[in-house]
């Protein structure tokens, strides 16, 4: 039996057959590698077996059971584990919090007992990353490696790694090779993605060969040699010699650099001619990353760096004098991944493309864009393909027809091969040489010491933030360079990868925030209460918590979508029509009243499920979505109560009043619900599931979340919350008045959002929302107290948001700082 098969797998995507009827066979015990160029379907077909791509056609088979509809968490729970090409983890989660979301339920810590739990597991894998830390804190690298972790954590029967060493050093690769050379002892089915063949000799026992979604070839990887591979690999014999080096000895220097430091670098003194290629080399880590960055003035330093003469300093001149930078960092920094192939070559030849450098023309821009796309061998269905469907590899092809384009003075170059197959490896190395030949100085950073051979005139090889060696022509090889890099840092080497940073204890989240808000308002009130000491008669303080219950309430189901990355602009309408529905109810006997919240909720959760179906089956944006339905919902309001009407009752509005130690029921109860949600968002699988979703819904559903039942239900648990603030606000004013509650929309996102809640998804506290539903009540009803306009209301909370938009953003940029200077130190 086999432990993995795949049978006639076939995917389609609009203008590719990314896979055409594949079958895949992989034995417990071996290594079995999957061989192809960019875009042959390789990840589509490792996502097909875990669920994340849902195939067209074809059979998936774990472990001899069949799975027609195969999910990420049902792969999980059943053996299969896959550690994707990017890593598929939600930033806004901890290490720790993304174990929890990743690992099924047979092997899943408690949630008290997380932190530690994976403390001693990535300890026990010979890992220092705290768990502690956000995933968007860590580098890609650490990501990798907790991804990695998490996979090998489920004890996997099948266990599928895609292009797993590309982000990493020699050091993490050998690393993972060892475990994954134990698990296969153990009988683990290892499936192993990679562009890179002697990897393939040192770990591999057979290979499937695919090119253009189909098998091509497949069988032991000891009876082909490697020019064989690579030619099933390519479809036809690859020169693999790198382009000839020409003699610089006249060349004149364009870029030269004297004396630059920073943080993680210093005393780097270099001079680059035209036409030459340098390599930075050296144990990843040890500076040459933030020096290639300090180059094009992107991380801060000192010392002098000219191109062409003429110094420069910071970025933008940087790119005027024509220095431009291609950074590793594909997806986070340098492709536009909803923008056309077009788009992303193009980017930065506006002028040249347009008429009169103001209006861009279609025929000069494909003129331009697709000699460059062609000469890459960029696979897209077309020039209009979004790029953030392309393969890796074919990402990082079109960034390099952008750098070509634009015949830059100075080209940087981070890991220009990353990802990237071994036909394309040689276009890339062709067009840079080209590029130099044309006179551009090109620095190439890279770990790959056989391409820093082939490819460089001269190497530099960096040890502890300095130049350790320089390697010139004569002496290149690419034993020079592994041995230089490795003698200088045989300490860095034989230690474990090493993050050093430790994440702040984080309580379960939004407290610190919730109490400092609570301390605020205690002191806001206090100064009102010196001035007007009737602030705190016990009438004035019922009222406000009874207002305070109601925005609580509207906020907490704001947040839940917020939280998701959405937005609900119907809260509002929802109070409307909650106030008048529960109004209906308020005219008979008290306990009749029952129904009518009932109702309310009902109501409230019905319209909070059309605004999730807009969004998650019409794919609506949330904005237009709730927007619908906010207008649809206040219309049905005014119908029901053209005028306000439905008097609550003395009975009912003494027994609505009903106070525990002098503090409304209501109140009470909406401090419960806040609590009850807090402990959910944080304790519960729900919650991660929600912040995962909110935070990145395509690492999200790689996790095993069902993303778009998690939206759907944050709309009507938003829409029965708002019901709720409705009924709050009943409790209030005793009379059913569909002209209520619109202005609670505004003043929830505001709650939301100071709070701390991002409003881009997967943060937020409920504690903290609730304490700045106090605040801002208070606020509003201090300022009538001391005799403010509501003019002065609405300026005081848009200060107030500004405010606390502006203090996560400078925060991150404080972490941003932190962590380069760490992972370079
Ligand atoms: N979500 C998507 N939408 C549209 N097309 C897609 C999508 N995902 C993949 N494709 C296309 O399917 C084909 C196969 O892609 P896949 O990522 O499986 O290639 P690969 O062999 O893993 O390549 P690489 O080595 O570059 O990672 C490519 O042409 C790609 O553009």
């Amino acid at each position: 039996m086999s432990a993995l098969q795949l049978t006639g797998i076939v995917k389609r995507y609009p203008g590719v057959r990314a896979l055409d009827g594949v079958d895949l066979t992989v034995d417990a015990g071996e290594v079995h590698a999957v061989l192809g160029e960019n875009g042959a379907g390789k990840s589509t077909l490792v996502g097909v077996a875990a669920g994340s791509v849902t195939p067209d056609e074809g059979r998936i088979a774990v472990l001899g059971r069949e799975y027609p509809a195969m999910t990420p968490a049902v792969a999980r729970e059943h053996g299969l584990a896959l550690v994707y090409q990017t890593p598929a983890l939600a930033g806004s989660l901890t290490v720790a919090e993304s174990m929890l979301l990743l690992l099924p339920e047979q092997v899943r810590p408690t949630v008290g007992a997380a932190s530690a739990w994976t403390a001693e597991h990535l300890t026990r894998l010979g890992l220092d990353i705290d768990p502690e830390l956000l995933v968007s804190e860590l580098t890609v690298r650490e990501a990798h490696l907790v991804e990695i972790a998490a996979a090998l954590a489920t004890d996997p029967k099948v266990l599928v790694l895609d292009e797993p060493t590309e982000a990493l050093g020699p050091d993490e690769t050998a690393w993972l090779f060892e475990r994954i050379r134990a698990l296969a002892a153990n009988g683990t089915a290892v499936v192993y993605i990679t562009h890179r063949i002697p990897e393939l000799r040192q770990i591999a026992q057979r290979m499937t060969v695919m090119r253009d979604g189909r098998v091509v070839g497949t069988g032991a990887v000891a009876d082909h040699t490697d020019e064989q591979i690579v030619e099933l690999i390519v479809g036809r014999s690859l020169d693999t010699t790198f382009p000839d080096k020409p003699d610089l000895s006249a060349a004149a220097p364009v870029l030269t650099v004297d004396s630059l430091g920073g943080d993680g670098f210093d005393g780097i003194t270099v001079s680059v001619v035209a036409g030459e290629i340098v390599g930075f080399a050296g144990v990843e880590g040890n500076g040459q990353r933030q020096a290639l960055r300090a180059l094009a003035g992107l991380v801060r330093s000192h010392g002098r760096v000219t191109v062409r003469g003429r110094e420069i300093s910071g970025p933008a001149a940087a790119a005027r004098h024509g220095v431009a930078f291609l950074s590793g960092k594909r997806l986070q920094e340098a492709v536009f991944g909803d923008l056309s192939v077009r788009e992303n070559v193009g980017a930065l030849q506006l002028s040249r493309m347009s008429v009169l450098r103001t209006v861009l023309t279609g025929a000069r821009e494909r003129a331009l864009v697709a000699p460059a796309v062609e000469a890459l061998r960029v696979k897209a269905a077309s020039l209009e393909t979004p790029v953030g469907t392309l393969s890796g590899g074919n990402q990082q092809k079109v960034l390099l027809a952008r750098a070509s384009l634009g015949e830059p003075t100075v080209l940087l170059v981070e890991d220009p091969t990353q990802g990237v197959d071994a036909g394309a490896r040689l276009e890339i190395y062709r067009v840079l040489r080209e590029l130099a030949g044309r006179g551009t100085a090109v620095v190439v950073l890279s770990t790959d010491a056989v391409e820093l051979e082939g490819l460089c005139d001269r190497v530099l090889v960096f040890s502890r933030g300095r130049i350790q060696a320089e390697l010139t022509s004569t002496s290149l090889s690419e034993k020079d360079i592994t041995g230089a890099a490795v003698l200088a840092t045989e300490e860095t080497v034989a230690a474990p990868p090493v993050s050093g940073r430790r994440g702040r204890r984080r309580l379960l989240g939004g407290e610190t925030h919730a109490a400092l808000v609570f301390v605020l308002t205690l002191l806001i009130g206090g100064a009102t209460a010196v001035h007007s000491p009737p602030f705190l008669s016990s009438l004035n303080l019922g009222l406000l918590l009874l207002a305070t219950a109601s925005l609580a309430l509207v906020s907490l189901g704001q947040l839940v979508v917020v939280m998701t990355g959405g937005i609900d602009l119907s809260v509002g309408s929802v109070v409307a029509l909650s106030v008048v529905t529960a109004s209906f109810f308020a005219t008979g006997a008290p306990a009749l009243f029952g129904l009518g919240v009932v109702a309310a909720l009902a109501v409230g959760a019905v319209v909070g499920l059309v605004n999730g179906l807009l969004v998650t089956r019409v794919s609506l944006p949330p904005v237009v979505a709730t927007l619908v339905t906010s207008i649809g919902a206040l219309g049905v309001a005014q119908l029901l109560r053209p005028l306000p009407g439905g008097q609550a009752g003395d009975t009912l509005l003494a027994a609505l009043g009903t106070t525990v130690a002098g503090v409304p029921m209501v109140f009470v109860v909406v401090v419960l619900v806040a609590v009850a949600g807090h402990a959910l968002v944080r304790r519960a699988q729900m919650g991660r599931a929600l912040r995962a979703t909110g935070s990145d819904k395509v690492s999200a559903a790689r996790m095993g979340v069902a993303t778009r039942p998690a939206q759907l239900l944050a709309y009507v648990v938003a829409g029965a919350l708002a019901a709720g603030g409705g009924i709050a606000l009943y409790a209030q004013t005793g009379v059913g008045d569909a002209s209520v509650g619109q202005a609670l929309t505004l003043a929830s996102v505001t709650a939301v959002v100071l709070a701390g809640a991002s409003i881009f998804g997967g943060t937020g506290s409920a504690l903290a929302t609730l304490c700045t539903a106090l605040f801002l009540q208070t606020i509003t009803s201090s300022l009538s107290f001391l005799s403010f306009s509501l003019a002065w209301q609405y300026w005081i909370q848009g200060i107030l948001v500004v405010a606390a938009a502006l203090v996560p953003l400078i925060r991150s940029r404080r972490r941003r700082r932190a962590v380069v200077a760490l992972t370079t130190a």
